[in-house]
């Protein structure tokens, strides 16, 4: 990466605040929620040093986190960052590392756990501590979530809010701008938490509430030029899903046709999806995408696989080989004109929520599904073809992605579209993938999510789709028995995909829909809708 581009990272251009992330599983909504106050906000793990940070945050996080400050092993903070002269605020085990930093003996297994809500009563000191809870004076509901709690308070603390079981529930330094807090502000059923984060983050910290999409195009088409410079040639693999064609509208806005789109049809795309993905960038968004029909290529590929890891694995392979044949068939088509030049970038529509899972201090997780870790697709490619990554969307989460998209001009039912997963059906054609199989998948998916659309439920549902069951069923139709397929229907509420509902359809509406797949859908007999939660299922069925 160029000096220039670098220069212009969000952090550099917006007051950040860093949180340090201890393994909470709420980490994440401490960023979400300052975001949200349109105050800038990055995540780092706890390990980072200070040294090693190219950036001064405004202010400082510490997380909460699953270990006890006092065991052998616990992970702790740089002290560094009480020198930086920023102010600080622990959250939960964050407070915990705070009060054992000054005394080993402050923290304690507590002998009563405590998970879930509790009234809080915020203190008056008299003094600059008070402004933690400014405009929260009365009594907050908060939600606790600990097993350690604080023996004593550190030395030159004042307690600013208690609860029944928690003496100190908030604390603060009387002279140093260190605040600590027991409960979560960062999670809904704490009333008011947000207010409480405002006011570290805006009134003690003093950082701007400038963080803004707006300016975020503009300093993210800035970056990109400086990238890729004034010749550079980016290919980009684009499904037509939501977040690769927002990353290909920012391209197409900072690089104009020095940017190539392409579409793999894989064979288990949705019905006429690459025609419509086609004429909708074109059409609307002035985007040239290029179609390559790998379609054989994929179903034969995948005859006889019936496991679903197996099935992602050749799918991501296939991929490669496609695009590595794309981008030399876009090379030399150039060649000898006045475009023509290597292709040294690949773009990538990479979440934040991806990087987080990758950066995030968890220790060895295990690995549910390959598609949770991040750049799995383009690595053999980057590195045989020496292509650099570019990832517009790697600070973004998935509604601010939607939120980009429609400042750039993207029209709401694109930008609102459900995921679909880069195997699309074939993770959804339960056991071996046929093309015939395909197809009946495809079919009962367009019924249900036509019905879905007509019905006015879309935009309430997180992810809906059809997918096949392996085994068959016995059914009478025409007064004649079948022995034909299972269609299986999943529809969730979600809004981060990392836990979902099942959308709560009214019965009368799944009768109609299954009445018209069982119809129309030749070689369906049955259709059943899934009622699992995530966890303990994960959304796609495999
Ligand atoms: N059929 C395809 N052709 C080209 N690229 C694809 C295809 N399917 C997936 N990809 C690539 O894989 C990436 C990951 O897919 P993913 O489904 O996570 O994102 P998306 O399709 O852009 O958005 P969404 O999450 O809304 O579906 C895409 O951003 C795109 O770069
Ligand atoms: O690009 C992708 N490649 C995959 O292999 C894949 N598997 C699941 N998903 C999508 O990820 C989200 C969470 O899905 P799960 O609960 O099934 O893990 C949901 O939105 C899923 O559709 C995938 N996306
Ligand atoms: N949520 C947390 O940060 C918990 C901190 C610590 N592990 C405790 O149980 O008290
Ligand atoms: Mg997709």
């Amino acid at each position: 990466m160029s000096a220039t581009a670098q220069e212009i990272e969000p952090h550099q251009l917006f007051d950040t605040i860093l949180t340090l992330d201890f393994g909470s599983q709420y980490t994440h909504l401490i960023t979400r929620r300052l975001r949200e106050l349109n105050v800038y906000s990055e995540m780092l793990p706890c390990t980072q040093k200070l040294a090693d940070l190219t950036w001064k945050p405004a202010g400082v996080i510490l997380s909460g986190g699953p270990y006890s400050v006092y065991e052998d092993g616990a992970p702790h903070v740089d002290p560094a960052y009480f020198e930086l002269g920023v102010p600080i605020l622990g959250i939960c085990y964050g407070m915990q590392e705070i009060a054992y930093r000054s005394n080993a003996t402050n923290v304690i297994a507590g002998t009563a756990r405590e998970y879930g809500h509790a009234d809080l009563q915020a203190k008056k000191v008299d003094g600059f501590v008070d402004r933690l809870f400014e405009g929260l004076e009365g009594n907050m509901k908060v939600w606790m979530s600990h097993g350690d709690k604080l023996a004593k308070l550190p030395e030159d603390f004042h307690v600013i809010a208690s609860t029944q079981n928690s003496e100190y529930a908030a604390i603060a330094h009387q002279t140093k701008d260190i605040y600590c807090l027991q409960f979560h502000p960062e999670v809904t059923h704490t009333i008011n938490g947000v207010q409480l984060l405002k006011n570290f983050a805006v009134g003690i910290c003093k950082a701007q509430q400038n963080w803004t999409m707006a300016k975020f195009v503009d300093q993210e088409i800035a970056r990109i030029r400086a990238l890729v410079g004034e010749t550079g040639q980016v290919l980009g693999a684009v499904s037509g899903g939501v977040d690769s064609t927002v990353a290909a509208k920012l391209m197409k806005e900072a690089i104009g046709d020095r940017f190539h789109a392409v579409l793999v049809n894989n064979g288990v795309m949705r019905l006429n999806e690459c025609e419509q993905v086609q004429k909708t960038l074109t059409e609307h968004l002035g985007i040239n995408l290029i179609v390559a029909d790998a379609s054989k290529l994929f179903l034969d590929g995948l005859k006889g696989i019936t496991d679903p890891e197996l099935k992602r694995k050749f799918i991501g392979g296939t991929f490669i080989d496609v695009f590595e044949a794309e981008a030399k068939k876009i090379e030399d088509a150039a060649a000898n004109s006045p475009k023509a030049g290597k292709i040294n970038f690949f773009l990538q529509g990479t979440l934040y929520p991806d990087v987080i899972e990758s950066i995030s201090f968890k220790g060895p997780s295990a690995t549910i599904k390959t598609h949770h870790n991040v750049g799995g697709l383009p690595k053999r490619m980057t590195e045989g073809q020496g292509l650099k990554l570019i990832e517009p969307l790697r600070e973004l989460f998935k509604d601010e992605v939607r939120d980009l998209g429609r400042q750039l001009g993207i029209a709401h039912d694109l930008v609102m579209r459900h995921p679909f997963p880069g195997p699309g059906i074939a993770i959804r054609v339960l056991g071996e993938v046929t093309p015939e199989r395909v197809e009946m998948a495809r079919k009962a998916d367009h019924i249900f999510i036509s019905m879905i659309r007509e019905a006015g439920l879309y935009d309430k549902i997180g992810q809906a789709f059809a997918a096949l069951d392996p085994s068959r069923a016995v059914g009478v139709m025409g007064d004649k028995r079948v022995y034909e397929n299972i269609v299986l229907l999943r529809a969730v509420e979600t809004t981060d995909f990392m836990t979902c509902n099942p959308f709560p359809f009214e019965h009368e509406f799944l009768v109609r829909v299954s009445t018209r797949i069982v119809n129309e859908v030749q070689g369906v007999c049955r259709v059943a809708y899934d009622y699992t939660s995530k966890p303990p299922g994960t959304i796609e069925l495999e």
